[in-house]
């Protein structure tokens, strides 16, 4: 039994191991009171947000942290101090996380760097017997891809892709109503990234800077949209969509065609914060601002992503999920269902009596406890999974197979946009084991 509790909240966990796959233990074997170890690799906005989630468990002990900027350790630093625990911070230059990989206290660590920056980490942290927790995407290209599953083969230390969006409520209970078979056969899907991120992309003093002397994403991310053009981020629509699929476990992405519209948005949004005069005025985007893909799968479906970042447009995911017997259109902001001799007339049913009908059984179980733990709650399960595999010293519900294939969009994308939306075939990470692996995400009553 575990021993998982946090503040009022003492449930205990059942048996270890349901319905995961064991793996050959190479790795730091768990202590009897089960508190796990894990260390952090970038503690910027989305490691502290990880952070104080880990926190907040008694099962967890925070050794080690490491970030190149100043500001960021000491926010972290208090956090931890904050939570009467105390960690060594490694800060010295960009490959510091070599030396904290070098500690054989840490089970596994949470790798919330900037993209450029995750395989490489990930597959350190592996090849040191840590489990890699790595945020989204985990690659940037083909090569990477590749290096996560190898990796991963090669030491059979696990690596998790932390999509968060996975356990979001709503896209739970639309899974469980996949299952039990509510939309028939699955024939298609939409999903994508629908995000205004110019305020992201850009700040400092004329609101239209980035690179260094910028803060945040506008460091790092931004660069991407000047020199790469294709879905850049792709797993927050598709991971959940790959789990309704089977994808890995019974079906595969097969190949894809990716267009692009014209860029303006980037530029039109300088222009208004900061005038045509200003040298980032003059800068040619590469990304364009609506990036449409298709992906065919081995069983015969079509999923649509969308990768729209540098327009105005309220946030969304732009979920859809298709069958012989109905479908489902839903998002933060309209959720609604059609099911054939169910639904009245032509319309669309609201889609509330269904997602509750079909909650997820974690969500019963852990619903109260994750709300306030951020992006209503989804990071809770997502920390939780990762925390719980390592207790258990299990393969976690996402793997380096995953993290491989979604990511494999961004590239993939790239090159069928720059060959005039030539179809791209995605490799088989799983080199055939597709057709037998069994897709068991979320399915025992832990994690
Ligand atoms: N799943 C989600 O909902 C979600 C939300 C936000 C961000 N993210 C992802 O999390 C990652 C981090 O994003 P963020 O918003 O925290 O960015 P951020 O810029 O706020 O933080 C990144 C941190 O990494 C540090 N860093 C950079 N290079 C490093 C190195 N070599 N060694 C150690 N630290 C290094 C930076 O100093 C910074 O503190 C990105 O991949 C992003 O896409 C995911």
């Amino acid at each position: 039994m575990s021993n998982f509790k946090r503040r009022d909240f003492i449930k205990t966990t059942a048996a270890a191991g349901v319905g995961a796959t064991l793996f050959a233990p190479n790795i730091v074997k768990g202590k009897d009171d089960r508190k796990v170890r894990i260390g952090f690799i970038g503690v910027g906005g989305r490691g502290r947000s990880h952070l104080r989630n880990i926190l907040l468990r008694d099962d967890v002990i925070v050794p080690a942290i490491c970030d190149i900027d100043p500001e960021a350790i000491t926010k972290a630093q208090k956090m931890i101090k904050d939570a009467k625990q105390k960690a060594e911070a490694y800060t010295e230059g960009e490959f510091a996380y070599e030396k904290m990989l070098d500690r054989d206290d840490l089970d596994g660590v949470i790798i919330s760097t900037p993209w450029l920056w995750h395989t490489r980490m990930a597959v350190a942290a592996m090849r040191k017997g840590k489990y890699a927790g790595v945020e989204v995407s985990a690659a940037n290209t083909i090569e990477e891809c590749w290096d996560l599953v190898e990796t991963y083969e090669e030491t059979k230390v696990p690596c998790m892709i932390l999509e968060n969006v996975c356990y979001r409520q709503d896209v739970m209970a639309v899974l469980q109503m996949v299952r039990e078979g509510v939309f028939g056969e699955l024939l298609h899907y939409r999903c994508g990234y629908l995000h205004d991120l110019r305020g992201v992309k850009f700040n400092g003093e004329s609101g239209a800077e980035f690179g260094p002397g910028s803060h945040g994403e506008a460091r790092w991310r931004t660069a991407h949209s000047l020199h790469r053009n294709g879905d850049l981020y792709p797993t927050h629509g598709v991971g959940p969509v790959a789990l309704m699929a089977d994808i890995n476990k019974g079906n595969r992405f097969v190949s894809l065609t990716s267009t692009a519209t014209k860029a303006r948005g980037l530029n039109d949004y300088i222009v208004k914060k900061a005038g045509e005069d200003h040298p980032n005025a003059k800068l040619k985007w590469k990304l364009g601002d609506v990036v449409t893909t298709t992906v065919t799968t081995a069983r015969g479906e079509t999923i649509i992503i969308t990768h729209d970042t540098n327009l105005p447009r309220p946030y969304s995911l732009g979920f859809r999920v298709q069958g012989t017997n109905g479908l489902t259109d839903f998002d933060y902001h309209t959720r609604r269902v059609f099911i054939e001799g169910t639904s009245k007339g032509h319309g669309w049913e609201e889609a509330k009596p269904y997602l509750e009908k079909y909650d997820h059984p974690l969500w019963k179980k852990y619903g109260e406890y994750a709300k306030g733990s951020g992006h209503g709650g989804m990071d809770f399960f997502v920390a939780h999974a990762f925390v719980e595999s390592i207790k258990r010293k299990v393969n976690p519900p996402m793997d380096a197979y995953d993290a491989a294939a979604w990511s494999a969009i961004t590239p993939l994308s790239e090159m069928s946009i720059a060959n005039n939306g030539e179809p791209q075939s995605f490799p088989d990470f799983t080199r055939g084991r597709w057709m037998t692996r069994k897709n068991d995400f979320a399915l025992n009553d832990e994690f």
